[in-house]
């Protein structure tokens, strides 16, 4: 079995009667880096806090290489390593007890060699013995890390990881979350950050509304939902297009300078070399182009809105 994760028809409604995931199918590949994007309130943590058995679920299933999260708790919570989305560490108590309790509160014997590479890892080994509560944000982010590691876990959920972190510190842990997929790892986490998923995930799974509405390679995803933009400067400004030149994509900028050319890689508009040429026949003439590709963030916002203009959620 190649899935680490899988998810059927799964629902949960809030005692208070909000529901806040509707029929959640998934199937996350050992190995992979999956992104679950989505706006606040979308579901995503409710959908990682079930996954970790610390909400329940109200219908569906959820196998933890192939074991129930429910009728097998204990098995599959030692798969898996939360790293929650707050900061629990204003401990007295040092990295090294810390991460080495940790393991213990999972029943693994201990194993301070194992302790020792991940702390090594994680650029902690020098902090072993500090209090946490003296370390910077950063630090205690990666003791966070290190403690949802402690117990070996094959499957590693990370709730926005670089929330509230600076620009260096994110590369890092980037760097750090590729790492550990190179080490045999499968990690699932939640961003708010489009930026985030576009550098390190396998694939995306945009979550609206407690609805998974999309689940897709990262680069089908661009390839099939970015639009392309080719954009012209024209020599001489012209006051309007020839009509055999007014075409599904092609438009006038406002003040007649430049020609631009929205086109998306499955349509059946005129290709590139075809529209140069047809500009050439009506004389023309452009001193510079340029093209853009519309990023993931953009498509998502797209994604997301074209939802809010929806009115059956
Ligand atoms: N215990 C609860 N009782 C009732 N409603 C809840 C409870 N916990 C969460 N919700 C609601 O469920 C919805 C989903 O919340 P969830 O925390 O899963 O969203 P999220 O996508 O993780 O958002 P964020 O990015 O803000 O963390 C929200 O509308 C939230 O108010």
């Amino acid at each position: 079995m190649n899935n680490i994760i899988s998810i059927s028809e799964l629902s949960k409604t809030y005692q208070s009667g909000f529901q806040a995931l509707k029929n959640i199918n998934l199937d996350i590949a050992k190995g992979e880096i999956f992104a679950l994007l989505g706006q606040n309130g979308a579901g995503k943590t409710t959908l990682i806090s079930i996954i970790c058995g610390i909400v329940n679920p109200s219908s569906g299933q959820v196998l933890v290489d192939g074991q129930d999260i429910i009728g097998h708790y204990r098995e599959a919570r030692s798969l898996i390593g939360l790293v929650p989305q707050e900061l629990s560490t204003d401990s007295f108590e040092t990295v090294w007890n810390t991460v080495t309790f940790s393991r213990g509160l999972y029943g693994k014997p201990p194993n301070p060699v194992f302790i020792e590479k991940v702390l090594r890892e994680l650029s902690l080994w020098d902090k072993r013995n500090s209090k946490i509560m003296t370390l910077s944000g950063g630090m205690k982010r990666r003791v966070m890390i290190a403690k949802a590691l402690s117990h070996e876990p094959k499957v590693l959920f990370l709730d926005e990881p670089t929330a509230g972190v600076d620009v260096s510190l994110r590369r890092d842990m980037w760097k750090l979350v590729k790492e550990l997929q190179n080490a045999g790892t499968t990690i699932i986490l939640t961003t708010h950050y489009i930026e985030e998923a576009e550098e390190m995930a396998d694939r995306i799974g945009i979550i609206r509304k407690g609805e998974l509405i999309l689940v897709e390679d990262k680069r089908t995803l661009m390839k099939k939902l970015g639009k392309k933009e080719l954009t012209l400067q024209l020599q001489h400004p012209v006051d309007s297009l020839p009509i055999e030149l007014q075409l599904p994509g092609l438009t006038l900028s406002g003040d007649k300078s430049e020609l631009v050319y929205t086109y998306d890689s499955n349509s059946e508009q005129i290709g590139i070399a075809e529209l140069l040429r047809a500009l050439a026949e009506h004389g023309l003439v452009f001193k510079d182009l340029h093209t853009t590709q519309s990023s993931l963030e953009e498509i998502f916002v797209n994604l997301v809105n074209a939802g809010a203009h929806n009115h059956d959620v």
